[in-house]
């Protein structure tokens, strides 16, 4: 629920803002309404709460085609939600109440595991608990089912089991930072930081640079390859790191033995088009508006 006001206010504080509006969002939601305007089939393993914004929650997932079937309603916690104050600056001020989201657990994943195990790409974050996400990735590589983690919102002391249980560990500079815990403002120090963490275990890691593209690392030993974007003029990049890896996903389901660097590519120029309009998941691209090319 974004708010913009000349200032953010001081404790106890009233003031006047300029305008209000309530997006949808939530890192996993992002990431598979990312995917499903690219063409994929998507279903949401997810709690939110019995109230006005779940029903509404849910509804917009219905909108775009995601199946809901394992989108649960507690009675007993409210949708997940943040209030975000932006002033004139571009400075904020963020309140998150993860709500439902802390529910999701083991019972929730064994009733969606005849679709993990079907799906050919899990996709993972740490916006519910961290326990629940690797139990839902061990699921999945069980079933021989493809893995994208995304760490975020990052946590410094990381179980390393996530490393192993990840295909594709995909996280930004500022996660990859706080995981190595050295400076990553570069593509030079991308490209160490995703060796590290490769070296932790995972298949592979991307490291998305903004608009340098990204860094991918993959199998031990070998180089590092910077995939570079083309430059656009961005009006807002909240959720580019979201439909990145929804593309990613789309075209890890869809074209499962194209290089990994030739899909970072194209998620590239996909999330290139959504930081040309504001907002987060109207700004996906559908598939239709995109160049031939990218299919
Ligand atoms: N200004 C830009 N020009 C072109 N592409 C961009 C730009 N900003 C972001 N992108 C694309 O989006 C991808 C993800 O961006 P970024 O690394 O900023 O993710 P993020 O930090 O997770 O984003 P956010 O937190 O804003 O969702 C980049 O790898 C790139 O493909």
């Amino acid at each position: 629920m974004p708010i913009q006001a000349p200032r953010l206010p001081k404790a106890g504080e009233t003031i006047h803002g300029h305008k209000f509006f309530i997006g949808f969002g939530g890192k996993g939601a992002n990431q598979c309404i990312q995917a499903a305007r690219l063409g994929a089939k998507t279903a949401m393993v997810c709690k939110v709460g019995k109230d006005f914004f779940g029903d509404n929650y849910i509804q917009n997932f219905k909108d775009y085609g995601v199946n809901t079937d394992f989108v649960g309603q507690a009675s007993d916690a409210a949708t997940g939600a943040a209030s975000i104050i932006v002033n004139d600056a571009g400075e904020n001020a963020i309140v998150i109440v993860a709500g439902a989201n802390m529910l999701l657990g083991s019972e929730e994943l064994h009733k969606a595991l005849p679709a993990i195990s079907h799906a050919k790409v899990l996709v993972c974050q740490l916006e519910i608990s961290p326990q629940t996400s690797l139990q839902a990735l061990r699921m999945a590589q069980e079933n021989k089912v493809k893995t994208i983690f995304n760490p975020a919102p990052a946590i410094p002391d990381l179980d390393t089991d996530f490393y192993r249980a990840s295909d594709v560990f995909c996280c930004n500079e500022s996660e990859a930072e706080l995981l190595t815990g050295s400076p990553v403002s570069n593509v030079e120090e991308a490209r160490q930081a995703g060796k590290e963490l490769l070296k932790r275990g995972c298949g592979s890691v991307i490291i998305t640079l903004g608009p340098q593209g990204c860094v991918v690392v993959e199998a031990q030993g070998s180089a590092s390859i910077h995939v570079q974007t083309t430059s656009v003029k961005s009006v807002d990049t909240t959720g580019a790191g979201d439909s990145f890896i929804g593309a990613l996903a789309f075209y890890m389901a869809h074209y499962p033995t194209m290089p990994l660097q030739e899909m970072a590519c194209r998620a590239n120029q996909v999330a290139g088009v959504s930081v040309q309009t504001v907002g987060t998941q109207t700004s996906y691209p559908l598939k239709k508006h995109l160049p031939a090319e990218l299919f």
